[in-house]
């Protein structure tokens, strides 16, 4: 089951966190399944790798790459606070620390999107044939070079822009606050 509260982690306003409703998108066009191998870049908080710890079980393996420092702790945090053991928490800056997995995995979540054109093409050769790789941006900018980088792969990518609003409860009643609007662009290895 996907989408725990966003409430249910530990968090630091710093470090921005991929929103509970995007999580349950993103894993979803990530096709994800029990007993997959995950890779999470740019992990933050930690919210995705949790998330996908969780459903991927305890034969299947998430890795977490973050270069924020107190990201890779406030990662670290949450991966505890929910008791799993299948998480590996890389720090260091994608595209250089990929060559940390030697195994090839299923599906690649990316929610942090510096050096991303390098991020992609490093991907490509950790993922399996028929793998997922799922991009999460704020910037248009970002989504356009997603699409392209994975155009020139031949991974055939979607794109969908989400835009959600959720009730805030008030003295008066509920006020729907704006959830960023972003971009989700996908695509699957040939
Ligand atoms: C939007 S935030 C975190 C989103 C995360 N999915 C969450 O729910 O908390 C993006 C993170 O990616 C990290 N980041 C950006 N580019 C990166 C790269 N090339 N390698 C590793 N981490 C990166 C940043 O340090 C930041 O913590």
């Amino acid at each position: 089951m996907l989408g725990i509260p966003d409430e249910m982690f530990i968090r630091n306003e710093k470090i921005p966190m991929t929103k509970e409703e995007i999580r349950v998108l993103a894993l979803s066009k990530a096709k994800l399944f029990h007993g997959a191998k995950f890779v999470d870049i740019g992990s933050g908080t930690g919210s995705v790798t949790v998330e996908a710890g969780l459903y991927v079980g305890s034969k299947g393996k998430v890795y977490a790459i973050e270069k924020d420092p107190n990201a890779v702790e406030l990662t670290r945090k949450n991966v505890e606070k929910f008791d799993l053991h299948n998480v590996t928490i890389i720090q260091g800056e994608s595209p250089d620390v990929l060559k940390e997995i030697r195994e090839e995995v299923d599906a690649i979540f990316v929610g942090g999107s510096e050096r991303l054109e390098d991020s992609l093409v490093a991907s490509n050769e950790i993922l399996k044939k028929k793998g997922r790789i799922v991009i999460d941006a704020i910037l248009l900018e970002t989504a356009v070079k997603a699409m392209e980088v994975l155009n020139s792969m031949n991974y055939n990518p979607q794109i969908i822009e989400v835009i959600i609003a959720k009730g805030m409860k008030t003295s008066k009643g509920y006020a729907m606050l704006s959830r960023n609007p972003i971009f989700i662009v996908y695509g699957e290895k040939p």
